[in-house]
């Protein structure tokens, strides 16, 4: 039950300064959000949830969740809360895909899991009939998505190998995660447990937070995440976590990914999620680390930016793409894209821009490039059974090797 005890914790922002409320509403969740659906919870830095989870720091939101940093003063350990947005069936598909992993992937590591039995249900409003799930997991650090530019190259692809054995090994147990891309990959944080509140706010930065109040009375902050100074960022542990989406094989509904960059085309043309279209997912992250963004823009449809980079899709995928009457004839036609074919945005030539430049070890640099080039034409083939897969890919000595691993 949640408690308002505590209310002075982190720093009003003062409606009249313009900057402060901007870069408030541009980092934080959408105000909006918690008056219309799927309403998240509304949560005061300083609430105690459970009798045990104190509310510190707000770590960041998701379309189906906001997630808070809170210090369990049974146990003494910082964590996460995810509290999920509302709720209206009994059905908890995050839950048991956790239970469901456990009972299948023998070695979990790298896979962030809520703790176990843990999980609790805030009532939505005082007397309502919905609910708020709160999940409670490990604390980590922030995503590959927001730090990988302070990573090293060795850095980046130590973590892309770690997350490469953790989906191989829920693949091995039929499991596939349907939502891969480079938020959903977290980097540790060094340990702050013991220290006092104001210590880690002078380390985290202190809350900015304004205050909400929503229809049914429940007061909440709207509040700017922590930032995780890189001297507390752990690049050498990284974890794979929301598996709200994530699936037993074979799967047999064929809804797309969220964002369509790191979506496997074949999804988006209505065949149903596999390993393989998983790997699709991961060579995007990989393509993200070595080039330092997607080879194709992350706006528009994400077919354009694929047949740009990789040539025409399979003539036989014409008419299934899933958004009918937004997908073009060219697409799938090698002599309708031909006149429109720009050289500078192939593959390979988005892969010599990107690193052409590097000076340093520049014979060594190229045939990384090469090695890598190679690995991703195969991580990006249209065909899904000739992708390569976990398994080939952690076997390829080759390509870790040019990066010392
Ligand atoms: N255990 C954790 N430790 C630190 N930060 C976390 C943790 N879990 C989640 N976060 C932060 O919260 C954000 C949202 O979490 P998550 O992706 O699980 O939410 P979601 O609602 O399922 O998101 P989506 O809409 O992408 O599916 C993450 O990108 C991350 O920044």
């Amino acid at each position: 039950m949640q408690t308002l005890e505590i209310l002075d914790y982190g720093d009003p922002v003062n409606s009249s300064d313009e900057e402060e409320v901007d870069d408030l509403e541009e980092n934080a969740e959408p105000l909006i959000l918690y008056f219309q659906p799927p309403f998240y919870y509304p949560i005061c830095i300083g609430n105690t949830l459970a009798q045990r989870y104190r509310i510190e720091h707000k770590l960041g939101h998701g379309g189906f969740s906001t997630v808070w940093m809170a210090h369990d003063v049974l146990t003494n350990t910082d964590v996460a809360l995810k509290i999920t947005t509302l709720a209206r069936d009994e059905i908890d598909r995050e839950g048991n895909m956790h239970d469901e992993i456990r009972r299948r992937v023998q070695d979990t590591s790298n896979l962030l899991l809520a703790h176990q039995d843990a999980s609790f249900s805030l009532p939505s409003s005082p007397g309502g009939d919905g609910f708020h799930r709160v999940y409670v997991f490990p604390l980590r650090g922030p995503s590959l998505h927001s730090c990988f530019a302070v990573m090293s190259m060795a850095e980046r692809m130590a973590a892309a190998k770690q997350l490469l054995e953790a989906l191989k090994r829920l693949h091995d147990a039929g499991i596939v995660h349907r939502d891969l891309n480079d938020k959903n990959v977290l980097c540790g944080i060094t340990p702050l447990d013991t220290l006092p509140t104001t210590t880690k706010y002078t380390l985290l930065t202190r809350p900015k937070k304004i205050r909400l109040r929503t229809p049914s009375g429940l007061l909440g902050n709207l509040v700017r995440p922590v930032i995780v100074p890189p001297t507390h960022i752990n690049t050498r542990s990284i974890s794979l976590c929301d598996f709200g989406l994530a699936a037993t094989t074979p799967v047999s509904s064929s809804t797309p990914q969220g964002p369509g960059a790191w979506c496997a085309p074949e999804r988006l043309h209505g065949y149903a999620a596999t390993r393989a279209s998983d790997m699709w997912s991961y060579t995007c992250i990989l393509a993200k680390l070595y080039i330092g963004e997607l080879p194709w823009s992350i706006y528009g449809e994400a077919p354009r930016g694929f047949v740009r980079a990789l040539g025409p899709l399979p003539g036989e995928w014409a008419g299934r793409y899933w958004r009918p009457g937004w997908e073009a004839a060219k697409w799938y036609d090698a002599a309708l894209l031909r006149p429109e074919v720009e050289p500078e945005a192939m593959l390979g030539a988005v892969l010599a821009r990107a690193r052409g430049d590097v000076e340093e070890e520049k014979e060594e640099e190229e045939e990384r490039r090469r090695v890598v080039e190679r690995v991703l034409r195969r991580g990006f083939c249209y065909d899904a059974a000739r992708r390569i897969t976990a398994a080939e890919l952690l076997g390829d000595g080759e390509f870790w090797g040019v990066f010392g691993l």
